[in-house]
């Protein structure tokens, strides 16, 4: 390596304080945005050193390691995670799934299958496409456009950061940082988690700044990144993760024998 580290983040709102001041802190670091879906194929490519990835595509790959104390959480409503559907969750034949997603896709299957007992036809919504024109029973959107989503079609709006809460007890972890196998951070290692304090720190200025271009009220955008999303990766997190993981793999969209927590640099974790 050349002493520059590609990092890639999520373009969403919910990213933006975790990225708020990462590249002030390690001036080492070369951050581009894109879907959660591409990051992860960017990374398995090895075109990304570090990225925001989806965490089934964490379990997926097993040989990644984790940045700790950092993730995208919710501990109940997530409001940017939402199954529109036409009919009630036992009746979805169909469902379109954001393209941009891997989390919650997998999460909406978890949801169908293990939680309602159905087995709806899947198929993938592309971003381009206007959720308002797929004929599915059911459409998952994510992030920004899911914040924004009206769709006055579809009669049910259910938000998957509250069903998974109100079912298992436990936050749902969307997201981590993920580094690719061999990759030293070097003093880039400690920017993760400070970036997230840093970026907190700044949630108004960051919601006054965003708001606009997403079409959304500042008051809202604040909230949703101070109140709503969670950014620790903390025992109740890995308790949500452990469980996550378990549902994944007993439909075979996870693999076996993953051992879900494997930090980077295990010797700088404290007390767990
Ligand atoms: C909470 C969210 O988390 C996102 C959801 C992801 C997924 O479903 O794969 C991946 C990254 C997260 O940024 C969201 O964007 O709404």
């Amino acid at each position: 390596m050349d002493g520059r580290i590609r990092v890639g983040a999520v373009n969403y709102l919910n990213t933006k304080p975790l990225i708020e001041g990462l590249t002030t802190l390690a001036p080492e670091i070369e951050l581009s945005l894109d879907l959660p879906s591409r990051l992860a194929d960017r990374l398995a490519d090895g075109d990304l050193d570090v990225g925001l990835i989806p965490v089934v595509e964490y379990f997926r790959a097993g040989r990644y390691t984790l940045i700790p104390d950092v993730s995208i959480a919710s501990r109940g409503p997530v409001l940017s995670v939402t199954l529109f559907s036409r009919v009630p969750w036992a009746e979805i034949q169909s469902v379109a799934l954001d393209v941009g997603s891997r989390t919650s896709a997998a999460l909406a299957q978890i949801l169908l299958r293990t939680k309602y007992g159905t087995r709806p036809q899947v198929q993938s919504l592309p971003i381009d496409i206007p959720a308002d024109d797929i004929a599915t029973d059911a459409v998952l959107l994510i992030g920004d456009r899911a914040m924004r989503a009206c769709l006055p079609g579809f009669a049910f709006a259910y938000d998957l950061g509250q069903e998974w809460t109100d079912w298992t007890g436990l936050p749902f972890v969307y997201a981590v940082w993920a580094v690719r196998d061999g990759v030293d951070l070097g003093r880039a290692e400690g920017a993760f988690a400070r970036a997230k304090e840093y970026g907190l720190a700044r949630a108004g200025a960051i919601a006054a700044r965003e708001a606009p271009h997403l079409g959304l009220d500042p008051g809202y955008c604040r909230r949703y990144m101070t109140n709503i999303i969670h950014y620790d990766l903390g025992p109740r997190e890995l308790a949500g993760l452990e469980q996550y993981y378990a549902f994944a793999r007993d439909l075979g969209l996870a693999p076996e024998g993953v051992s879900v927590v494997r930090y980077h640099r295990p010797d700088l974790v404290q007390s767990r």
